[in-house]
């Protein structure tokens, strides 16, 4: 089972990491925080006027999360050799993502198992489920749906349901997961943003996940995170992107894909 040192990231290799204290306000200097029409537009003019791809975004994306979540929950941080992760992916580019990091999981030494209820039928998204069920990542047809069926067969679950683009009230099957999701004692890393949170107010009676990996910058719900551990990833934002929207962001360390917060 999980059993995290107190100070919690060493970096894998021993390394502390680099902290960095965001600013007060919704800018005041530091870190900006995205409204959800921000995230929105950077999103759209990363492919649009940068001509990045998606595969290209999506690539990065979840290596930052993997990446992160291997720093913050390290193999060696575990009773079992091979650490299972639940990988839960939505039906947009936060699934993607999810799909991404769960591949990458495996190269780091988990065992990640996915589920996928809802598998849009683009290239895209066929491509990254063939790459998981080559590298013999199962999908799981069903969700548990018992607390602690959950507890009792995972080390951790990833939240890859809903980013920046989720609005209104959750639809099926994935109200039935986060009611599930909410009563688990194992962590969650969420990705992007706590899936079942407004992008910008937060959902105090939503999923408390101990982990949230911000992607590009931390979208306003950020705020609302009480978790242990809140990293920036997604170091792709070329600087005139990043001077146009006012992002502020912190100097990732050397050649790090992600920073903590
Ligand atoms: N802009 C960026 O910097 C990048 C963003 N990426 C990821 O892309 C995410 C955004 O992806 P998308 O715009 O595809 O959207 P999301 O993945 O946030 O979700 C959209 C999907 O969720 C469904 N949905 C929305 N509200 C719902 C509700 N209330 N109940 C049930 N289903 C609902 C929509 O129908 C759609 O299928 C980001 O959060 C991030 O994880 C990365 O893949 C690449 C780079
Ligand atoms: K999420």
């Amino acid at each position: 089972n999980f059993c995290a040192s107190p100070q919690g990231v060493t970096g894998g290799g021993g390394a502390p990491c680099r902290e960095y204290r965001a600013g007060g306000g919704a800018m005041a200097g530091g870190l900006k925080y995205l409204s959800q029409e921000e995230a929105q537009a950077v999103d759209e003019e990363l492919f649009n006027e940068y001509k990045f791809s998606v595969d290209q975004l999506m690539e990065l994306a979840g290596l930052s999360c993997a990446t992160a979540i291997a720093k913050a929950y390290p193999v060696s941080s575990f009773t079992s050799s091979l650490p299972s992760v639940l990988v839960v992916c939505g039906p947009g580019n936060n699934g993607g993502d999810g799909l991404v990091c769960a591949r990458h999981l495996k190269l780091f030494g988990y065992e990640p198992a996915i589920h996928y209820p809802k598998q849009p039928n683009k290239t895209l998204f066929e491509n990254l489920t063939t790459q998981c069920r080559k590298m013999d990542i199962p999908f799981l047809p069903e969700f548990p749906h018992e607390a602690k069926v959950i507890d009792g067969a995972y080390n951790l679950v990833i939240d890859a349901i809903f980013g920046f683009s989720f609005k209104g009230a959750v639809r099926e099957p994935f109200g039935n997961i986060l009611s599930t999701l909410k009563h688990i004692t194992v962590p969650i890393a969420s990705v992007d943003i706590p899936s079942g949170w407004d992008v910008e107010k937060g959902n105090p009676d939503g999923i408390q996940p101990d982990m949230l990996i911000s992607l590009t910058a931390p979208k306003q719900s950020a705020r609302h995170f009480t978790g242990r551990y809140h990293y920036l990833g997604g170091r792709f934002v070329p600087v005139a992107l990043q001077e146009k929207y006012k992002l502020n962001l912190p100097s990732y360390p050397e050649t790090d894909c992600v920073l903590k917060l």
